[in-house]
């Protein structure tokens, strides 16, 4: 197994990438990166081995124990168990070679000077100027226009699918800010770039930095009165040329129906800071919409910046973020050139991904929002195959990887190089028909050409399609987080974006690539299976569900469904769960992370189980049937202040009566009202063996679900369960519990 396994990996790699740069080029022996297999393998690849035979027993044990006498219950339980044992071979691909890697940033002098850099072409989306406050995404802007990168080769191009004047607005004071805010971060050497985290932390001062605190103070009151006002009176307007502007927002503009509009708010050729240095590109695009077309979201917004770049800078090199992704590290992008750059690099490298990781998640990380596993530690499991897949936001991409065959657009080809002012007629004339929602009709553009269209994951979609034609990834995660961004900070939040993400990933899952039929041959095996297990990723609400309700609806019955706490096949199923929940424990624990944000993110996983995928199992298939036309619910980035009060105090925020909550509720009452009753079963009946994994199973639900029992019943604040979630799921529990002797 050991070997075979060792050969398909080498097969992988048949075209070593990534590994040291010293056997390369003769002179130079300073490496520029390395990547090491963590230590973790073999005993993962030996734990694999054990705990394949023993799920291997256990589904032979079921399928006997069907044919001896055929139950719903015993299928029940085979169906979860089946789902349980997929999910958990396919998890096992991340854990066959996981890699370290390091990047040496003083070593790439000794590759290229600072006139070798590749231009840089930055993408930053934003939606909805309420939902995304504008200020959110000009702090971002402002962080990495702020980059340690010469600036004539850095361009910033901002995504408005809010089409905004106000976003618009809170460009043009922050183009007049930077001027000031990229000296002074260069002049002192300041490592926190983005204005907002700098100000708030207690950072050095400098003689200038009160001056600069008011300036950006300044900017941010004008920016949030107008935003309040919903408007810009005209004595927010600084000259002509803004006011021109804003004309274009004429009474016809809606934010789903309009003309594209591109402004260039800063030229690098022309504008220069107040030192005198030249400043980097900044754009604001507002892609051409209407209502008869579809926009494709996230993923349209990105194709359109990718066309509007070609025709004014075409860098080879891409960033895209997303609004609250901020730079922490000025470094960033020249630690990518130290894989970009390396002469010895895998030619088809197609993209740098850096991990999505948050600030503010509360000491315990309550609703498991770091996203430690898949964003990380799966990252870096995937990084040891052919590279992870792209995250939607910190990604470096080379431009070719988007750009399949030669344009028909002269302008859109990648060698085409723009000479022309970015503010000149023809160039923007060029930008404004490329940016319209006309331009895309029977193009390749979504399906051969950008980001893929289909999926409402458009980042795991594309980055699942870049891998399958042959592009490879590498998984960048620095010591110092190179971006952070926002995590929702209450429950509905979460949960609804992960229903959304389970939608996108089925539309993976059973498109015509599927990664269990396409993937799993043109990656390869693993990298399709780690593919599959994401696009599957709903599918846990299956055996969750089953073993939430049906165990404790026998044990109301006093149906005993499980071994005898005597018989050896109990054993079996202590190991397996021993062995899922210790190794991810233990995976958690070498993440430096600790027990508690293992625990919660446990917990979690259930939560989710039971709420957001199965509503996005279902609502994935009214999609299908064309019932439902359940699109892209852009995630608040506004922060309640009583909300954040109650999640620092790592406190559940339910809050609003939504279905979303009715399963998880319902679970929690059946598992308690079950084990109470098999508590005085047990005293009356003095007979615990049989029912002794039932009331194991409840009373580890029990646990879990505490603080949902303290929000139903004890709670009083804003954040508490809705009465009327607490009242319909103790009804729903009264249902099950009169229709359950049906099946025992
Ligand atoms: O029609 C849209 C919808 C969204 N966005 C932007 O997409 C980004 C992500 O939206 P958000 O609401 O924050 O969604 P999340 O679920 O937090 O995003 C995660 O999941 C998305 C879908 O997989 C990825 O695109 C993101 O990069 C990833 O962070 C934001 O910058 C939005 O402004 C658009 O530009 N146009
Ligand atoms: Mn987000």
């Amino acid at each position: 197994m050991h070997k075979i396994l060792d050969n398909l990996i080498r097969m992988i790699h048949s075209k070593e990438m990534g590994s040291s740069t010293e056997s390369h080029g003769s002179t130079i022996h300073v490496p520029l990166h390395t990547c090491v297999l963590k230590s973790r393998n073999s005993a993962n690849r030996l734990f694999a081995i054990v705990y394949s035979f023993a799920i291997l027993s256990l589904l032979y044990h079921h399928c006997i124990a069907l044919l001896h006498s055929f139950t719903i219950v015993s299928l029940l339980i085979l169906l979860a168990d089946a789902v349980l044992a997929f999910m958990w071979a396919t998890s096992q691909a991340f854990r066959m070679c996981p890699v370290e890697r390091r990047v040496f940033i003083e070593n790439l002098e000794h590759y290229a000077k600072e006139s070798d850099y590749p231009r840089l072409d930055v993408f930053i989306c934003t939606a909805d100027p309420y939902k995304e406050p504008p200020m959110c995404v000009v702090n971002t802007a402002l962080s990495v226009m702020a980059y340690d990168y010469p600036t004539e080769k850095l361009s910033v191009y901002v995504s408005d699918d809010g089409g905004s004047k106000l976003t618009l607005f809170a460009f043009m004071e922050a183009a007049r800010f930077a001027t000031h805010w990229l000296p002074y971060c260069k002049k002192n050497k300041i490592v926190e770039r983005c204005p907002d985290a700098y100000f708030k932390s207690n950072n050095s001062w400098f003689p200038e930095t009160d001056r600069i605190k008011m300036m950006y103070e300044n900017m941010r009151v004008r920016v949030e009165n107008v935003v309040q006002e919903g408007t810009i009176s005209r004595d927010y307007m600084t000259n002509e040329g803004e006011s021109e502007a804003f004309s274009r927002w004429t009474d016809e503009f809606t934010p789903q129906n309009h003309p594209p509009v591109v402004q260039v708010l800063l030229e690098h050729s022309k504008d220069k800071d107040v030192t005198g240095h030249t400043m980097p590109n900044l754009v604001y695009v507002s892609r051409g919409k209407s209502m008869n077309l579809p926009h494709n979201f996230k993923a349209g917004a990105l194709n359109v910046l990718l066309r509007v770049s070609a025709t004014m800078t075409n860098a080879p090199v891409i960033l895209t973020l997303d609004t609250d992704m901020y730079s922490n590290d000025p470094q960033t992008p020249v630690r990518v050139l130290c894989y970009l750059l390396d002469p010895g690099m895998d030619p088809k490298l197609g993209y740098v991904q850096f991990p999505q990781i948050f600030h503010g998640i509360n000491e315990n990380d309550i609703y498991g929002g770091q996203l430690k596993l898949e964003f990380q530690i799966d990252a870096s499991g995937m990084d040891g195959l052919v590279g992870p897949t792209y995250v939607g936001t910190g990604c470096f991409f080379r431009r070719g990887v988007f750009f399949g065959g030669p344009s028909e657009t002269p302008e859109l080809n990648q060698d085409h190089l723009v000479n022309e002012s970015i503010n000149s007629k023809e160039v923007l004339a060029m930008a404004h028909h490329v940016a319209d929602c006309n331009f895309e009709k029977q193009t390749k553009w979504g399906t051969e050409m950008g980001l893929r269209y289909g999926s409402l994951v458009e980042d795991f979609y594309t980055g699942y399609l870049l891998q399958c034609k042959g592009w490879k990834s590498i998984f960048c995660n620095p010591k110092r987080p190179a971006f952070l961004g926002n995590s929702p900070i209450n429950l509905h939040s979460i949960l609804n974006q992960i229903m959304r993400w389970s939608v996108g990933l089925l539309e993976v899952a059973f498109c015509r690539y599927s990664p269990i039929t396409f993937g799993v041959k043109s990656i390869n095996p693993l990298t399709g299976l780690c593919y599959a297990h994401y696009a599957f990723w709903s599918i846990w609400s299956i055996p969750i569900t089953i073993y939430a309700f049906v165990p404790q609806l026998a044990l109301l019955n006093c149906a005993s469904i499980f071994p005898k706490a005597s018989e050896p096949w109990f054993l079996l199923y202590i190991f397996l769960f021993l062995g899922a929940y210790g190794q991810e424990c233990l995976e958690f624990m070498l993440d430096g992370e600790s027990i508690q944000r293992w625990w919660n993110n446990q917990r979690m996983w259930t939560i989710r189980g039971l709420s957001s995928f199965i509503f996005g199992l279902a609502e994935y298939w009214l999609k299908f049937i064309g019932i439902s036309t359940f699109g892209f619910n852009v995630t608040s980035k506004v922060v309640d202040e009583e909300q954040s009060k109650r999640y620092n105090q790592g406190i559940f925020d339910f809050g609003v009566p939504s279905p979303l909550f009715l399963p998880i509720t319902t679970a929690a009452v059946i598992n308690l009202v079950s084990f109470l009753w098999g508590i005085v079963h047990v005293l009356k009946q003095r007979d615990l063996e049989g029912l002794f994994m039932q009331m194991l199973l409840a009373s580890f639900a029990i646990v879990n679900c505490w603080p949902l029992y303290e929000a139903m019943v004890l709670r009083t604040d804003e954040g508490k369960m809705p009465v009327k979630i607490t009242l319909i799921s103790i009804t729903l529990a009264w249902a099950l519990y009169l229709v359950a002797p049906v099946v025992f």
